[in-house]
């Protein structure tokens, strides 16, 4: 059996520094405010930010939910936007996906200013990463939760063969940025890759993003490989299932995460932990 790589309990632990930090602000005269806007109606989508808003006032930013109803325009997204970006006193700003049709997502990543960029989604931002800068800058959540995860575990990740599957902007792009820059040797592979398999079962690191519940199983990953699962996805019976068929994995890999209790609070964790970083860089 692999080891398990506790989310969850990490989480806990990075949320504990996160209000320390925030303290230490606060004593500094800072007051580290993150603010969510959430459009629609998507049940998801409601979940998440609930549960970001819980974590933000446990470890004690201060956290407002902006709600604005499905049929909103595009112009008043972005003027709502700009309303935050001249505010002195928020720190980090998000839009939450997914977003209804009439609105243009790269546009809304745009108009986040970059110094408030909670999701690390503006191109200034991912620029900084592709260029591996050495300024401060945020970087997506979910990535960053799991470079902390590896880290915590003791993944070798200099030379390491990381094979990444999937190519979304918010996990697979910055995943594969960040782990070239730590030095591994990094292969993405997606939908149109000839016999995917045939990477994934060479990978020491093996990140696993796609959507597709149970696409990778225990003969498609080499002996003691390090696999997170960062899939999330809904059975039948409304069960969280990974992308990743845990059992049979289980069984090969060095180390694995669980769904739930892997990926998904190392996220909210880390957007927690961005939050204060910008913080601090805007003093
Ligand atoms: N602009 C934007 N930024 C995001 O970071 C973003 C987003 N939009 N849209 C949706 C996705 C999804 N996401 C999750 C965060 C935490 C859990 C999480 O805490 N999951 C728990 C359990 C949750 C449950 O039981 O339903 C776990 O895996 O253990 C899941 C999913 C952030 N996202």
């Amino acid at each position: 059996m692999a080891e398990l790589i506790d989310g969850k309990q990490l989480a806990k632990q990075v949320n504990a520094q996160t209000k320390q930090a925030v303290a230490e602000l606060k004593s500094n005269g800072i007051l580290p405010k993150l603010v969510v806007i959430i459009v629609g109606n998507d049940e998801a989508s409601e979940i998440y930010v609930r549960n970001k808003h819980r974590k933000a006032e446990q470890v004690g930013i201060i956290s407002e939910t902006k709600r604005l109803p499905e049929n909103t325009t595009q112009t008043e997204l972005l003027n709502l936007i700009d309303q935050y970006n001249q505010d002195p006193t928020v720190h980090g700003l998000m839009v939450q996906a997914p977003l209804p049709p009439q609105i243009d997502e790269a546009a809304v990543t745009r108009a986040i200013l970059p110094i408030k960029d909670a999701d690390g989604f503006n191109p200034e931002n991912v620029g900084n990463l592709y260029s591996n800068s050495d300024l401060n800058f945020p970087v997506s959540c979910t990535p960053k939760g799991i470079m902390t995860m590896l880290k915590a575990y003791g993944v070798q990740l200099e030379g390491a063969n990381a094979v990444i599957v999937g190519r979304s902007n918010i996990v697979g792009r910055p995943m594969a940025a960040l782990l070239l820059n730590a030095s591994a040797t990094v292969t993405v592979v997606h939908s149109h890759t000839k016999d995917m398999k045939r990477f994934t079962r060479q990978a020491d690191i093996l990140i696993v993003a796609t959507g597709i519940a149970h696409l990778i199983k225990g003969e498609d990953i080499k002996p003691g490989a390090t696999v997170i699962d960062v899939g999330m996805n809904r059975d039948e019976n409304g069960k969280l299932t990974g992308d990743v068929d845990f059992e049979s994995a289980t069984t090969v890999a060095g180390k694995i995460t669980p769904v739930p209790g892997g990926v998904g609070p190392m996220t909210i964790a880390s957007l927690m932990q961005q939050t204060v970083e910008l913080a601090k860089w805007s003093e």
